[in-house]
């Protein structure tokens, strides 16, 4: 007998992620009690896989069907077309900001390689009074300051996109209010302000959230199969590398193709296929959500590794808080720690962002020359 066999990809009974109802939090009418179940089910998931697949959130299956259509079409359209909305770095004289528009496949880089994916990138238009011109003088952008790139064509995907933000707005406060409540912070307090540690916490720190949402598209990927090919080591292209995801909470929206995202577990060491369940999202906590609750939630590892058939496409919208909202660890999550103390500092969301875009597009890659990893 040879070594021993590598760690097999768990692929359990979908069952296995928690689903999470959060229309009591959407009601006004709900009882008490309903809301209470919610709020004890997303404590579970999140202490224990910091993954849920979410019902109850009130958008029809069919309109998600759409959205999901609708950016497969785009990236089907010709290069010319996607290259349009082109990316460009902050500050030149294309009028880029560094992060919006659409990145070209293998633009983007996670741990030093290139994701086998390409995008579009959409965030919360930034405040008009508030923008400063960029390096290059009057016209050129300064990071995330620029106007959102809209794809043309299908036409009609910048207005249907338009309202689903908006509708997602409303499930993403619905869920930070469950998350307030699931902490057992107290009821909203009267005079509270952005600090106030009350149930309510999040959604004041969300109120202008700096929501972003991206159009993912993934060829399949084209090394092949080793015999070991379930062992982490002979994966050597990922579709979208290891990662943590930034903010409070992303609400992922992905075709049905199966086995492509994956979820680290807690033994850190194997993976959870993740795969769609038709009408639900995937909501995954982020990196704020982590600091705000000192660790006791974790925000979940994940990769995307695509070796299915045909090509995916995934539009995972990130419910994410003021750019300029202040985090830092909750008392109450310090003293359910265990009294050693906060394992964060405390920092702005927007700080955390500007770093993460950075390192999405400028990092230096694996085996290639400094010069050509800065895009
Ligand atoms: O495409 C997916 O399933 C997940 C993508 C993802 O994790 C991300 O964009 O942060
Ligand atoms: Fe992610």
């Amino acid at each position: 007998m040879g070594a021993l066999p590598p760690t097999p990809l768990a692929t359990p009974p979908i069952s296995s992620l928690p689903i999470i109802d959060i229309s009591p939090y959407l009601s006004p009418t709900s009882t008490p009690e309903s809301r209470a179940a919610t709020a004890s089910a997303i404590n579970h998931a999140c202490t224990s896989y910091g993954f849920f697949y979410l019902t109850g959130h009130g958008i029809p299956t069919a309109k998600l069907d759409q959205i999901i259509s609708l950016a497969r079409a785009f990236f089907m359209s010709p290069l010319s077309e996607k290259n349009k909305i082109k990316r460009y770095d902050a500050g030149g004289p294309e009028g880029g900001d560094g992060a919006r528009g659409y990145q070209g496949m293998r633009e983007n880089i996670t741990l030093g390689r290139r994701d086998v994916q390409e995008a579009v990138d959409l965030y919360r238009e930034w405040d008009h009074s508030a923008k400063e011109p960029g390096k290059g003088g009057p016209g050129t952008h300064k990071t995330l300051q620029g106007p959102n790139l809209w794809p043309h064509i299908p036409t009609e995907l910048k207005d249907m996109y338009e309202e689903y933000i908006e509708e997602l707005q409303g499930v993403g406060k619905a869920i930070v209010h469950a998350m307030g409540a699931a902490l057992g912070l107290p009821e909203a307090m009267k005079g509270a302000d952005e600090s106030t540690e009350d149930e309510q916490i999040f959604v004041r720190n969300t109120d202008r959230s700096f929501w972003v949402m991206r159009m993912i598209g993934y060829p399949p990927l084209e090394t092949p199969l080793s015999q070991d090919a379930f062992s982490d080591e002979d994966i050597t292209e990922f579709s979208c590398g290891q990662h943590t995801d930034y903010g409070c909470v992303t609400l992922l929206l992905a075709d049905p193709t199966p086995g492509a995202l994956q979820v680290l577990l807690k033994d850190n060491k194997t993976w959870l296929n993740a795969d769609p369940l038709p009408g639900h999202f995937v909501v995954n906590i982020g990196d704020m959500i982590e600091r705000w609750t000192n660790g006791v939630w974790k925000s979940n590892v994940h990769r995307v590794v695509h070796r299915g058939q045909g090509y995916r496409v995934s539009v995972p919208f990130f419910y994410e808080p003021n750019f300029e909202a202040t985090v830092r660890p909750l008392r109450k999550c310090v003293e359910r720690m265990g009294g050693k103390g906060e394992k964060y500092g405390e920092g702005t969301y927007g700080g955390h962002l500007m770093g993460k875009v950075f390192n999405n597009f400028y990092s230096e890659v694996i085996g290639e020359s400094k010069g050509k990893s800065m895009l």
